[in-house]
């Protein structure tokens, strides 16, 4: 496809994101004006706490599931294969663990923010931090967010010579998006964003898989594809089941490629380690304490129906995650002999599927538009969390506890009003990532482990180490998101660059092309070190791969707030609100007890737990939510050695 054969979206296409736009704004008119229209904060912002399993586990994936995973996932595996997919595995205990420990710990402390939570755990100091961190991380993604389609876009569509008329005007669509999304969001409230987060994955899975489908014919089939992906050495993981139990099928392989996926070296940008295990705390800093999934916990009927949704986000996770694979190799087999980023046709990787579309599905009238109203679906969900999660904090962390004696109605005004401020914050973000390089992918994941990483360990801090204090929690934020910046930026400016998996076709290759990465390397660090294969020092650090960074900036909050507590002394137990701290010691004890004694085990757990909740009256059992909130917050007592939560957290 050169730029003369260019061509532009055709009527059909124009139509079928003009609709994603009607149909998504009809929703949100729909939930402002049904019901009690919106005029409580619990309505607009909690959804009136009404919210069922299903929807509840599509709009939590469709959050952290935008256009970036759409196009950054598919051009990841065509560059060095499916590696990436490894992630997938972190998704098991980075869903277990929110299920099972953050959900019943903050749905029982009946929150509206997350942050409300380090309040009631450590000080006002601590949530006030908590907040202005998390309003930080969510502008910066939001606009990486809302970005990225407009990106992807670039690849087919510039110079738009006529736009509006034949093509399809990038900014403006930008525009089109932002603002329908802030207006839905700022009139329906949570359910509004909820259900058209529902609609939206529909459409986003819809336009995946009719492209695959596609897509498979038009690059030849499946065997074909599978031929040449295994030509290309882009299918990584299988390789080290294979090689393990069928050696004679991997047997042009050699053991430098399949030891590869299980380098333990931690500067290694994606191995086995990286993805499976930073990856957990990724998850965690998402799926555990990040406001936009609280509040869907938070809003959902009962605490079992939020504990079944975040269970039911693993199958959706791991079906967007096989899409993207599948999308990546099929267009492995169509361009790799014959690269379009190798022959510039488009400036980044981020534009590959795109560009992929446009060039083998352009025939196929209606294709084209259901790719883009899927990529914008992406987006629409993702943003509109990030609306509503931020004008909910705003509301509740920082606005409302100056103005105790706010009527409902103003309050909820208000909150509208926020979510449109936010919304225009948004499009100037867009604006600022415009202005910035490099692969989306990469950029969101590195910023939820910079700033959603300290935010995980100041959690994780309150929740399971009872002796940490306020002093403790500020200090070990503070140094935690200096490390991330620090590293981050660090690694950033010098580019050193992290050492990358590169797939060569065939495995004589591999040590060739290890040694011209380790000569990129040496010649980058040359000036500064004499170590010519691996960097030290502080450039050791700066190449720490990206996902490391969740673990690496939890664990230093959670260590420099314990070592602060101990000298500054402390919290003692009688001092804990009730239901703050999850009482991890005993949890295992009572799990190793049911592993080794099944049987007996399980009678004697049960009359445990009545003893407790009934010594623990005055703690917070969620029976009646709807009592108001402050009669709510009376209940937290401290009480001497059952501060802790001591009820069934299974499903
Ligand atoms: C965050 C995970 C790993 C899981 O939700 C995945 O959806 C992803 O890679 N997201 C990238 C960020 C984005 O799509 O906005
Ligand atoms: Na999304």
């Amino acid at each position: 496809m050169d730029v003369t054969e260019q061509k532009y979206f055709s009527t059909i296409d124009f139509v079928l994101f003009v609709l994603l736009l009607v149909a998504s704004m009809a929703i949100g008119l729909y939930y402002a004006l049904s019901g009690r229209q919106q005029r409580t904060t619990r309505e607009f912002l909690l959804a009136d706490q009404s919210m069922k399993c299903l929807p509840l586990s599509l709009s939590l994936m469709a959050t952290f599931q935008s256009a970036v995973a759409i196009v950054g996932t598919p051009a990841e595996v065509f560059t060095n294969g499916t590696q990436y997919w490894f992630i997938g595995c972190s998704y098991i205990l980075g869903l277990l663990i929110p299920a099972h420990i953050f959900i019943p710990v903050f749905y029982r402390l009946h929150l509206t923010s997350a942050y409300q939570y380090l309040e009631l755990r450590f000080c006002k100091a601590v949530r006030i931090c908590g907040t202005i961190t998390f309003i930080f991380q969510m502008i910066i993604y939001m606009g990486v967010g809302i970005y990225t389609p407009a990106l992807a876009l670039n690849a087919v569509l510039c110079p738009p010579i006529l736009p509006l008329v034949t093509g399809f005007h990038l900014w403006g669509a930008v525009l089109a998006t932002g603002l329908v999304c802030t207006i839905y969001t700022a009139l329906g409230g949570l359910k509004a964003v909820i259900w058209t987060d529902v609609f939206q994955t529909v459409v986003m899975f819809a336009g995946q898989l009719a492209v695959i489908i596609v897509g498979v014919q038009q690059a030849g089939g499946l065997s074909h594809i599978w031929r040449k992906v295994i030509e290309g050495n882009r299918i990584s993981g299988i390789e080290i089941i294979l090689f393990k139990h069928f050696p004679y099928v991997m047997g042009s392989l050699t053991v430098s490629v399949c030891s590869e996926s299980l380098n333990p070296d931690p500067t290694v940008r994606h191995t086995f380690w990286t993805l499976a295990l930073g990856g957990v705390f990724l998850m965690l800093s998402l799926y555990g304490v990040n406001q936009t999934q609280v509040q869907r916990y938070l809003s959902s009927r009962t605490e079992k129906e939020a504990v079944m949704s975040c269970y039911m986000v693993f199958p959706c996770l791991q079906i967007a995650l096989g899409l993207s694979c599948v999308m990546g190799l099929v267009m492995f087999a169509c361009y790799s002999d014959n690269s379009p980023l190798d022959n510039q046709y488009i400036t980044s990787k981020d534009q590959m599927v795109l560009y992929f579309i446009m060039d083998m599905l352009q025939d196929f009238s209606g294709l084209p538009g259901l790719f883009v109203a899927c990529l914008f679906s992406a987006s629409l969900s993702t943003i509109s969390s990030a609306f509503s999660s931020l004008a909910t904090v705003t509301m509740e962390d920082l606005i409302k506890p100056h103005y105790p004696s706010m009527v409902e109605t103003r309050a909820t005004l208000l909150s509208k009003i926020l979510t449109f401020a936010y919304g225009l914050v948004c499009l100037v973000m867009a604006y600022v990532i415009h202005l910035m390089n490099g692969s989306v992918l990469q950029a969101a994941l590195s910023i939820f482990g910079m700033v959603g990483g300290p935010l995980l360990g100041v959690f994780c801090l309150g929740i399971f180490f009872p002796l940490a204090n306020s002093t403790g929690a500020v200090t070990g934020l503070v140094a935690g998101l200096v490390l991330a910046f620090w590293v981050g930026i660090g690694g950033f400016v010098t580019q050193i660059p992290s050492i990358t998996t590169v797939r060569p076709n065939n495995c004589t290759d591999m040590a060739a092309t290890e040694n011209a990465i380790m000569a990129t390397v040496t010649t980058a660090l040359a000036p500064i070190t004499d170590e010519p294969s691996k960097p030290v020092g502080l450039y050791a650090l700066y190449s720490l791969s990206y996902m490391w960074y969740s673990a690496l900036n939890s664990s230093v909050v959670i260590l420099i707030g314990l070592i602060v507590s101990l000298i500054t002394g402390p919290m003692k137990q009688g001092e804990l609100v009730a239901g703050t701290v999850y009482p991890l010691m005993d949890k295992a004890q009572d799990l190793m007890q049911k592993l080794l004694r099944p049987k007996s085990c399980v009678g004697s757990r049960e009359q445990r737990q009545i003893g407790t909740c009934q010594e623990q009256t005055n703690g917070p059992v969620r029976t009646e939510r709807n009592t108001a909130k402050e009669e709510e917050r009376k209940t937290f007592q401290p009480l001497s050695h059952v501060a802790y939560l001591e009820q069934e957290t299974s499903v």
